[in-house]
Order: C-alpha cells, then sequence, then structure tokens
C-alpha cells in the first residue's frame, strides 16, 4: 500500500461478508487526472469499493495500490461538525494539509457556500450541508478524491457547480472517482467510466461526451 505511482490499482479485490459477496476479484485502476464515474445499480458493491480504497476496511483478498499522500472523500451520508459554523469545518480540515486560505476560498466560492459561512453546519438544509461535505473532501486538495453521490439533495443550479467545481479539478493530475446514480449529469465531463454489477465488473473503458451514457448503462444492467 502507498507503493506504487499516482494511480489507484484494485487487483483481484475481493470482500465477503457472511453469505455475501460484496466484490468479486475487482481489477481496476483509477489514473492520475481523470473524472472517473462508479456505477451500478443498489447493492452492486460500490461503497464497499470505497470504503476499501479508503482503508475503511480490508478486502477479504487481493490488494489495492494506493498513491503516497491523502485521498480526500465525501461520504454518501454527508458528514461535517454539526457544531461548527461553515467557515470553522473548512478551517479544521484545511488545517490538517497546506492548500492554503486563497484555496479554502476558491473552494467555498465555486461550491456556493460564500453566502453560509457564518451559520452553524447542524442547522444548514440538507443540500447545504452536501456542499459542505464536498467542500471538506477538497479543501486539502488532494490528489485524489472520492466521492460517494455527490448530487443527492441538491437543486440543479447546485448540482451544475458541483459539476462544474470537479470537472476543472480534474483538469492537470487532479483524479475524482466518482459514485453516482446521475451519469447523464456527469456525462460530458466524464474521462472513464466503471460499472459494478453485482460485486462485479461489467463495464470498464474510456468515454467521452459523445457516448451515451446512460442508454449504455441501461444496456449492461438492464
Ligand atoms: N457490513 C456489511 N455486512 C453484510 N453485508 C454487507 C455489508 N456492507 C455491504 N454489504 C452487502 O454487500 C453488497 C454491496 O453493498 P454496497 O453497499 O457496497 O453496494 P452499493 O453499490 O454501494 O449500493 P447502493 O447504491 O445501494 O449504495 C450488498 O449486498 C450489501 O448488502
Amino acid at each position: 500500500m502507498g507503493d506504487s505511482g499516482p494511480e489507484i490499482r484494485l487487483d483481484g479485490v475481493t470482500r465477503r461478508y457472511d453469505g455475501v459477496t460484496a466484490l468479486d476479484g475487482i481489477n481496476i485502476r483509477i489514473r492520475a487526472g481523470d473524472l472517473h464515474a462508479l456505477a451500478g445499480p443498489n447493492g452492486s458493491g460500490k461503497s464497499t469499493l470505497f470504503a476499501l480504497v479508503l482503508g475503511l476496511d480490508r478486502p477479504t483478498a487481493g490488494r489495492i495500490h494506493r498513491p503516497d499522500g491523502r485521498i480526500g472523500c465525501g461520504f454518501q451520508t454527508p458528514s461535517v461538525y454539526p457544531g461548527l459554523s461553515v467557515d470553522e469545518n473548512l478551517g479544521i480540515f484545511a488545517a490538517m494539509g497546506d492548500a492554503g486560505d486563497e484555496w479554502l476560498a476558491t473552494v467555498r466560492s465555486a461550491l456556493g457556500l460564500d453566502p453560509v459561512r457564518d451559520r452553524v453546519a447542524g442547522d444548514l438544509s440538507g443540500g447545504y450541508q452536501r456542499l459542505l461535505d464536498v467542500a471538506l473532501a477538497f479543501v486539502r486538495r488532494p490528489r485524489f478524491v472520492l466521492l460517494d453521490e455527490p448530487l443527492d439533495e441538491l437543486d440543479d443550479a447546485a448540482r451544475e457547480r458541483v459539476i462544474g467545481f470537479v470537472a476543472d479539478y480534474c483538469e492537470g493530475d487532479r483524479t475524482v472517482l466518482v459514485s453516482t446514480h446521475h451519469l447523464d449529469a456527469f456525462g460530458p465531463s466524464l474521462d472513464r467510466l466503471t460499472v459494478l454489477a453485482d460485486g462485479q465488473v461489467a463495464f470498464d473503458e474510456r468515454v467521452d461526451e459523445r457516448d451515451d451514457h446512460r442508454e449504455l448503462y441501461r444496456e449492461l444492467v438492464a
């Protein structure tokens, strides 16, 4: 772990729970500079894969190679410090890295959090809590970011802000793996799409804006 170049690599990764094989011999690479979507029906293994990549869980078999350095993450259920303000949340996470105040302000503004910067996080609407959770994933400017359903609870304008921000972030060598049921929303910006079905890789290829991701997905998991 932490022993490979700038990519995350899963080699033959299996995760079994009692009686359930959540992931079954997965081989995928998450390459530097890609906006990489992970899709699949409910229960196909996406969250399990995230937990393994983040080191929150261990595979039953296989290996996960992570690059050196921190991996940012946004969770399926937003996890913020509810008693602290938006700025205090951002400041605490920023202080764990060295990306600086200017970058913090860029993230806050790009994600539309300026109007609520002094509000207590626990009092925010679901959408703003989601935006804050996404901001916390980026505020240290990590090389790799994993986002689990970042568009949930967001209105159309906020969705566009998140998608635009994530797409810009991936210009250069920054990398985002996003688990989402909203392939059509991310579609034009995607570099790679991996689809899981029943814990196995059903599709794993480079894509571009010409591809109809939703149609492709429908064919795969129909
Ligand atoms: N802690 C656990 N104990 C037992 N089974 C689990 C556990 N976590 C996940 N599973 C099972 O593993 C399989 C994959 O679950 P996972 O949550 O990774 O899917 P998912 O693709 O993220 O689903 P969703 O889109 O609904 O979030 C499911 O059958 C699930 O019930």
